[in-house]
């Protein structure tokens, strides 16, 4: 019971209760993301090393569901984000998870033949994701439950060196149509360091002046405009990330 109590004031007071949650976490490799996964998961701060391939965490007691994609922030591993948000074929593969197995395959037997007739990359990945639905239920599962809700992109405030290279990678998210209506919750993160930079500072080098939706209550829901956010924070202290959370789950349907 009060392993119960205590996991829901967590979630209650990050604004996730009786939400089920599917969270991207992406941003640079050193940012933080899997050291806040794992002070979400049991408010501990543990030493990792760099993640080398994507990891989830799904907690579930009762009607919560918190469910967080931890991506690798290295060059490699950001290869992979776009497998993790792409819609297209993984949504006509979802679509049609009820049905028999012979009207599966007749659906995606014409996206398997454009698979493998576009050359490029994307292509590729498909194919791989079709293949591995086919021969697999439980990657048919696996592949609908990436259908993402919100990103949470951390940066490490205090590496000013590579906010540049952070805003590219931001840029191509905000600008993929997959996730255009996804709302974004950017953690500045280490505001612990005393030449981290400011919030300010941060919003101009990522380019978000003009982009940022409001902190607090903003009803967006007539507006079309894709709720996004900074906020300042230290995972280590354990401040900032919780207001960023609070506010994003006010956009999670
Ligand atoms: N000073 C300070 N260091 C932090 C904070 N959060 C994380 N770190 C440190 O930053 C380093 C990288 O943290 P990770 O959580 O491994 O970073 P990551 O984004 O998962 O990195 P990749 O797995 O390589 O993509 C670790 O040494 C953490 O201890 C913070 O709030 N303040
Ligand atoms: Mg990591």
């Amino acid at each position: 019971m009060f392993l119960l109590d205590w996991f829901y004031g967590v979630l209650a007071s990050l604004g996730l209760w009786q939400k089920e949650a599917k969270i991207l976490f992406l941003g640079l490799d050193n940012a933080g993301k899997t050291t806040l996964l794992h002070m979400l998961k049991d408010e501990r701060l543990v030493q990792h090393q760099p993640t080398q391939h994507p990891t989830s965490e799904e907690l579930s007691i009762g009607k919560i569901k918190f469910k967080a994609f931890d991506l690798g922030g290295h060059q490699i591993a950001r290869r992979v984000w776009k497998d993790y948000y792409a819609k297209g074929a993984l949504t006509v593969i979802s679509r049609f998870s009820c049905q028999k197995d012979v009207i599966r395959i007749a659906v995606l037997l014409p996206l398997i033949v454009r698979c493998v007739v576009m050359s490029h990359e994307s292509g590729m990945r498909q194919l791989y994701f079709l293949v591995a639905v086919i021969s697999s239920p439980a990657c048919h599962w696996f592949v609908i439950d990436l259908v993402v809700d919100a990103v949470v992109y951390l940066v490490d405030a205090n590496d000013k060196e590579r906010f540049a290279e952070s805003k590219k990678e931001l840029d191509a998210l905000l600008s993929d149509e997959s996730l255009a209506t996804v709302p974004f919750l950017i953690l500045g993160n280490k505001i612990d360091i005393p030449y981290a930079a400011s919030e300010d500072e941060l919003r101009y080098h990522l380019g978000l002046n003009n982009f940022t939706t409001g902190k607090g209550k903003v009803n967006l829901v007539d507006s079309n405009v894709r709720p996004l956010e900074v906020f300042m924070c230290s995972i280590v202290r354990k401040m900032g990330y919780g207001d960023g959370f609070k506010w994003m789950s006010q956009y999670i349907k």
